[in-house]
């Protein structure tokens, strides 16, 4: 079974047929926490100024890791990170991860904080790495209980710095739907002060469109 089919509840039997047990988890219970790890990890390193032996050290280390993974690449649709609905951030560490509070599928707020790994200057994140995150928030809420769409726009404001390491609020709201076109807007908030708002248009794929 695929990490997709799982995320979507989809049990290999059919969904008519005799419920065989538990699914068995892609990645298992600890998926998470290895991903978790990683996002450590680069924000470490972004903010690190190790001496020349400890790179030597740490560079061994992450070519070790990476060659006992490399056995286990899969084709996309088995793929595990970003298919894994139910883990902070889909179980990648592209985007930060947003932690959903209240959701429906016409609106959706939560929380975020972006690692040092996003910094850009001056204690500012990224002018890149705010948009990656309305594109994820909104194309989740796009797609949440529809038809897969994709993004045709994203519109970002920038009100002023969103700052690293705190934690910020995200609304965003599923405007309207006009035939494939969907539009949607979001803000993103330090404490009472808009940082960056957005607004996007996605557009519902047709049968077989990539
Ligand atoms: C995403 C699927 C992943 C599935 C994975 C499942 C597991 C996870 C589940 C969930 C998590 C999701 C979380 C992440 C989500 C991230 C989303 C992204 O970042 S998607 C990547 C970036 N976007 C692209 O690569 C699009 C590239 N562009 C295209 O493919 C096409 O241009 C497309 C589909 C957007 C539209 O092309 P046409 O040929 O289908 O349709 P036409 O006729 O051109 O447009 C339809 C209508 O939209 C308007 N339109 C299109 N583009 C427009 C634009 N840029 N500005 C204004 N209007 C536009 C047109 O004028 C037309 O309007 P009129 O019907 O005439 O009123």
């Amino acid at each position: 079974m695929t990490a997709r089919e799982w995320a979507g509840r989809v049990h290999p039997a059919g969904p008519w047929e005799p419920d065989p047990g538990p699914m068995p988890v892609p990645g298992g219970a600890g998926f998470g926490d290895m991903i978790d790890a990683l996002r450590e990890l680069q924000d470490t390193i972004t903010g690190a100024a190790p001496p020349p032996h400890l790179v030597e050290q740490a560079t061994r280390a992450l070519r070790e890791v990476s060659a006992a993974l490399k056995p286990h690449t899969v084709p996309e649709r088995e793929q595990i990170t970003g298919h894994r609905m139910d883990l902070r951030g889909r179980g990648q560490t592209m985007a930060p991860a947003f932690v959903p509070d209240e959701w429906d599928d016409s609106r959706v707020s939560g929380r975020v904080t972006f690692g040092r790994h996003y910094l850009g200057g001056n204690g500012a994140v990224h002018g890149g790495a705010v948009p990656l995150l309305f594109d994820e928030v909104l194309g989740r809420l796009a797609n949440s209980g529809r038809r897969v769409s994709r993004t045709a726009y994203l519109h970002v404001n920038f009100r002023r710095i969103t700052p690293v390491g705190v934690e910020l609020r995200l609304d965003a709201k599923f405007e309207r739907e006009e035939g494939r076109k969907r539009f949607l807007t979001a803000a993103l908030y330090d404490g009472g002060h808009v940082t960056a708002d957005a607004e996007g248009l996605f557009v519902a794929l047709r049968p077989g469109q990539p």
